[in-house]
Formats: structure tokens, C-alpha cells, sequence
């Protein structure tokens, strides 16, 4: 199936200090984002994936899988995870993210919150084989989620509703100085599948 753009697509700008965000929303055709957020969600290799924190093993408040080129290795808090290739939906939408933020990726973290319990805390993804300025590319495909962003050296916390059918392109300094999550939330919220394109060199 090939995707079709949303005929009402807007781009938007998000002005931060050390770092630019842009919010494309809506992204794909009405039926189109459908039928991503529901192959995504029965089809991706999900995987519950736990850390180990002072030798206890903690499971990971979402369902995480992990796709791209062969060489894709990624390292995240302690886990090594093993590159999936891309299906040819990931593909379609990995060129979509390359025409919006005008940049190449070959890997991308996908995460699926399963309700308002599942969350990711304070991070940046400034992983050292992502570059000094990596450009990420996050869709939100499901549940609208708050997704939050602080300065590294301390100030105001912004808040971004990521809303079904939505690009946020993260780039320039963004992961330098800034750190962002999507907190847990106590209302009725249901399955989200958020994908992050990211771009790895081959070694
Ligand atoms: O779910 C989101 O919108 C953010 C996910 C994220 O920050 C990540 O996977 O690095
Ligand atoms: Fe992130």
C-alpha cells in the first residue's frame, strides 16, 4: 500500500533556544494513519526488554522493537539491541521522514506505550554513534501523550501534545541542551506506537 500525505497537512515550527523542533500534524491520509497505527501495532516485534538497576531487573514501562540496516547496533541503558530489517511499511515511512527533515536514516526505535501507565523518563538521545546534532524523526501514531522537553542546565519545562497522525522532527542542538520525556499519565488513555528514526554511520 502506498501512503498518502494528509490534504490538509501543516508544518510547524517550535522556536527553542540551542536546538529546533517541528511538528507536522496531520500527517497521512485519515485512513492511511489507521492502518499504520494498526499494523504497527499487531505486526512490529515488540519485546518487553527490562534493565538491571543495583542487580535488580526492572522491566521498561513500554514494549520496545528495533529496526534497521545490519550495522545498526544500538546501546540504550545497558541493552544491545539487534537490528530488525526494515518491513516495507518502515521503509514508506522512513522516506517520509526524509523528505520533512531533509536528512537520511537507517535505523529507527520504535515503542509502544500500551496505556497512560507506560511512559519514557528524562533522556536525551545524544549517544555518541548518533553524532554531535542527530536529526530524529518521531511519529505518534494512537493516543495523544504529552511529550515534555527541559533544558540539560536547568529552566522551564515545555509541554508538545503529540497527537495521533504527527511528525515531531527534533534537530541542530536539541539533544545537546535539552532532555525530554513522556511522563505516565492517570487518564484513561489508550495504545500509542511512537517510531524514532535516527541515523547510525556505518563504523
Ligand atoms: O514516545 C515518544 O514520543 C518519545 C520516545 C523517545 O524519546 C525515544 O524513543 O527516544
Ligand atoms: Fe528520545
Amino acid at each position: 500500500m502506498q501512503l498518502r500525505q494528509h490534504p490538509d497537512l501543516q508544518i510547524e515550527p517550535i522556536t527553542i533556544a540551542n536546538g529546533a523542533l517541528t511538528l507536522i500534524h496531520p500527517l497521512l491520509a485519515d485512513a492511511d494513519a489507521a492502518f499504520v497505527l494498526e499494523d504497527l501495532t499487531q505486526h512490529l516485534d515488540w519485546r518487553q526488554d527490562s534493565l538491571r538497576i543495583q542487580g535488580r531487573t526492572i522491566p521498561i514501562p513500554r514494549l520496545q522493537a528495533w529496526y534497521g540496516e545490519p550495522h545498526c547496533h544500538y546501546a540504550y541503558s545497558g541493552l544491545r539491541l539487534n537490528p530488525t530489517p526494515f518491513s516495507p511499511l518502515l521503509q514508506q515511512l522512513r522516506h517520509i521522514a526524509s523528505e520533512h527533515a531533509a536528512a537520511k536514516f537507517n535505523c529507527a526505535l520504535c515503542n509502544l506505550y500500551r496505556n497512560g501507565q507506560d511512559s519514557v523518563s528524562w533522556h536525551a538521545d545524544d549517544e555518541p554513534e548518533l553524532g554531535p546534532a542527530p536529526i530524529i524523526a518521531s511519529f505518534s501514531f494512537g493516543a495523544t501523550r504529552t511529550f515534555q522537553i527541559k533544558p540539560k542546565r536547568g529552566g522551564q519545562t515545555l509541554a508538545i501534545e503529540l497527537l495521533h497522525n504527527s511528525l515531531l522532527i527534533m534537530s541542530g542542538d536539541m539533544q545537546r541542551h535539552w532532555r525530554h520525556q513522556l511522563p505516565k499519565t492517570k487518564a484513561p488513555v489508550g495504545p500509542r506506537v511512537n517510531l524514532t528514526y535516527r541515523y547510525i554511520p556505518a563504523a
